[in-house]
């Protein structure tokens, strides 16, 4: 056994370095080959056996945020899906990027097939020339019959063939022993302590600040039976296949249902949802039905998330006579309003389009809610939500009960102060900060010269070893489209998630990933909190988040309730200050090393640059595309207020809270308040050293681009 250098994952020859070892078996070449087929056999085999549950069924359910192995989907995108309906008109048929990749592929593959024949033509003329008499068309005719296609057929296959053996090669290069755990002992002496212990002021004022978790309403529930739940609300709980509730719903429920507010906090994939969503559904059991009123509100950060959560709460609710409204951007505000004037019992929104029904529907007000809810309550506390949420608040009564949610909960007072929380109860299950613990948290060094080489790395990752049920992180929507081209062109299965899509496209890629009819999602951090995709398997960062909270909330979109998960963190010279904190949150789950080797790795740059001009083909065509539909859409704009101007122009104009001015700006206090809150002064920004980080970054962000550029 040895201990190879290349696995140590900080830069050489300093004090602050983490190390990681990996212990490599050191074998000979045949004994290789045959050690990696009886690995790659015993892998499948156990994959295979894994498959239908890769749950550890000896899992302690109340400790751990695991439990029985739910339904295939706890929630779906019907609500979103009808709202997206009604509000189309007559959308005319578009061209999509997979369409135009699928046209490039198959043009590349009937200029193969002709290179493949004028080779096969030009080799039987050259024989020809040596045979006297020859005819030299009925040649050309058999040629054609038999030769043409086929060895454009037999050379792709042969690459693929050739990808396979490179497949068994690389994953031994990649040298991931299982079962490696990073030494507690080294982590913990080499790290310099970063951590800010809250100075006794700040405890005694959250001492006084929280109510504290009584201990008759924190009693050990082993079963939601052993609650007081009501019938309905325990056969909404069977249907969903939850038996015994865990560990964040067993402190939540029984303090929920006292009315008190909360503050929750526990690791990604533990349920949270339910926690909030049980005790809501049992109080409203119990309102008074004479007249309609909409009594709660749950707000989430994303429309997407919003979609899941409302899915989640229609069915645990289902053998209730609770309604339920989403109310979220990029849907037909109409049919929004239409069902907002019924007065639903409970609302989920996304802040900014709740804000705009509560300004414009007429009949639609928070005077009535008496539960406020906050999923992803420490994202809603940051940049543009800040000020949106204070406007929410301040619609709703004073005497509502309001729980606040989070994986990266916060506990800081001031800040819950802007949330006029009302003595709350702080139930923080896990340790702050820390990682699900069954992810195993793997990464692979970026070296600073090397920054180009990111595609090739995720490329040769995805190709070789992630085949399914994928999610990439990028950090931008640029970069995210751009490797969706790159995986298209490379014959891997891709959807795009992020803002630059239309709401349809975006639900669409989400169902499809869901579904399985593509193995890899492309997102943007839009993904990164709170989806709750059944079995993905692996999550990459292509970049490292520049905030801690959003790693643990990227990487924990997998190994969720319980089960197993692993997340690929390409690491850059700049990032050493998160992979610290990465490493730290592992207290329970391992942390590895990832190598890919240089040959690997030069091989796909080379794929990514030989197809960089069928990249920039499909980008023009796809912008020819968007102004063609741009061009449409005006025009359909235009005959529509000719032929409305009147109803058009009677209807009361619509105000907003905030122009697109206000939010930016809101935005940029909310970053401010982030860096101080994370120690970097906003002056800080402009020192030189800072600056050369955040060019690290951005240049690590764009190698795509800088790939694309350097071959056109
Ligand atoms: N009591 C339970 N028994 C079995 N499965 C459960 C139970 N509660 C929740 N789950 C399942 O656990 C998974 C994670 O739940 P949920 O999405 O609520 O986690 P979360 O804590 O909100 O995660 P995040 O922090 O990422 O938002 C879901 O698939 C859900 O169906």
């Amino acid at each position: 056994m040895a201990i190879h250098d290349d696995f140590v994952m900080t830069i050489d020859e300093d004090d602050d370095t983490v190390m990681i070892h990996e212990e490599e078996e050191v074998i000979d070449d045949d004994e290789a080959q045959l050690k990696a087929k009886k690995v790659k056999g015993e892998k499948k085999k156990q994959k295979k056996e894994q498959k239908p549950t890769d749950f550890d069924s000896g899992f302690t359910f109340a400790n751990d945020g695991g439990g029985n192995v739910g339904p295939v989907h706890a929630w779906d995108f019907t609500a979103a899906r009808g709202m997206l309906k009604a509000s189309q008109t007559g959308d005319v048929p578009r061209v999509s990027i997979d369409d135009i990749i699928a046209k490039k592929r198959k043009e590349n593959k009937e200029k193969a097939k002709a290179n493949a024949a004028k080779e096969l033509e030009d080799e039987k003329l050259d024989d020809e020339d040596k045979v006297e008499d020859a005819i030299v068309e009925d040649d050309d005719e058999d040629l054609a019959a038999d030769g043409f296609g086929g060895g454009a057929e037999e050379d792709e296959e042969e690459e693929e063939e050739e990808e396979e053996e490179n497949s068994a090669s690389d994953t031994e290069e990649e040298g991931v022993s299982d079962g490696e755990n990073v030494e507690d002992a080294d982590r913990d002496s080499d790290e310099e302590e970063e951590e800010t212990e809250s100075s006794k002021a700040e405890a005694e004022r959250k001492r006084e600040y929280f109510a504290p978790e009584e201990e008759n309403e924190a009693r050990d529930h082993q079963a939601f039976s052993s609650m007081n739940l009501s019938r309905p609300i325990l056969k909404g709980l069977a249907s969903l296949g939850f038996v015994k509730p865990t560990d964040i719903q067993a402190r939540t429920i029984p303090v929920a249902l006292l009315g008190k507010d909360i503050c929750g906090g526990a690791v990604t994939g533990s349920g949270k949802t339910a926690a909030f969503i049980v005790p809501i559904l049992e109080r409203l059991l119990y309102r008074p039905r004479q007249t309609a009123s909409t009594r709660v509100l749950i707000l989430c950060p994303t429309r997407e998330l919003a979609a899941q959560v409302h899915s989640v709460a229609v069915k645990l609710g289902s053998y209730t006579d609770i309604s339920f409204c989403l109310c979220v951007g990029g849907l037909s505000v109409k049919s929004q309003e239409a069902e907002l004037k019924m007065k639903p019992d409970v609302v989920v929104a996304t802040p900014g389009r709740l804000i705009d029904h509560v300004r414009n529907s007429t009949g639609f007000g928070l005077d009535s809610c008496e539960i406020l809810v906050m999923d992803e309550a420490d994202r809603m506390l940051e940049d543009g939500f800040a000020d949106e949420l204070g406007e929410i608040i301040k619609s709703c009564p004073k005497s509502r009960q309001t729980m606040l949610f989070s994986a990266t909960m916060t506990d800081n007072v001031d800040q819950l102060i802007r949330m006029s929380l009302n003595h709350p109860v702080r139930l923080f299950v896990d340790a702050s900060n820390q990682a699900a613990t069954r992810l195993v948290q793997e990464f692979v060094r970026i070296r600073a010269h090397r920054e180009a080489d990111r595609s090739a790395v995720l490329l040769a990752m995805c190709r070789k070893t992630f085949k399914e049920k994928v999610i990439v992180f990028f950090r931008s929507k640029a970069a995210a489209h751009q490797m969706k081209i790159l995986f298209g062109l490379m014959g891997l299965n891709a959807a795009e998630l992020h803002g630059n899509l239309t709401q349809e496209q975006r639900l669409e890629s989400l169902e499809r990933f869901r579904d399985g009819e593509v193995d890899y999602l492309l997102a943007t951090d839009l993904a990164a909190r709170g989806l709750d995709i059944k079995g993905i398997e692996t999550v990459i960062n292509y970049n490292m988040p520049t905030q801690f909270a959003q790693y643990l909330h990227r990487v924990g979109r997998t190994a969720r309730a319980g089960r197993n998960g692993r997340s690929v963190t390409l690491v850059g010279e700049s990032d050493r200050k998160m992979l610290k904190m990465a490493i730290k949150s592992a207290t329970n789950s391992q942390v590895k090393n990832r190598v890919v080797s240089p040959e690997t790795i030069q091989r796909y740059k080379k794929k990514i640059e030989d197809l960089g001009p069928q990249i920039q083909d499909v980008m023009r065509e796809e912008k020819e595309e968007r102004s063609i539909r741009q061009a449409e859409m005006e025009v359909r704009k235009s005959e529509n207020l000719i032929l409305h101007s009147d109803e058009i122009y009677a209807r009361p104009a619509r105000t907003w809270f905030q122009t697109e001015k206000d939010k930016k700006k809101a935005k940029e206090i909310g970053k401010n308040d982030h860096k101080s809150k994370f120690g970097i002064k906003p002056e800080e920004v402009k020192k030189p050293e800072v600056r050369k980080k955040r060019k690290e970054r951005k240049k690590s962000n764009n190698c795509i681009i800088t790939i694309i550029e350097f071959v056109c």
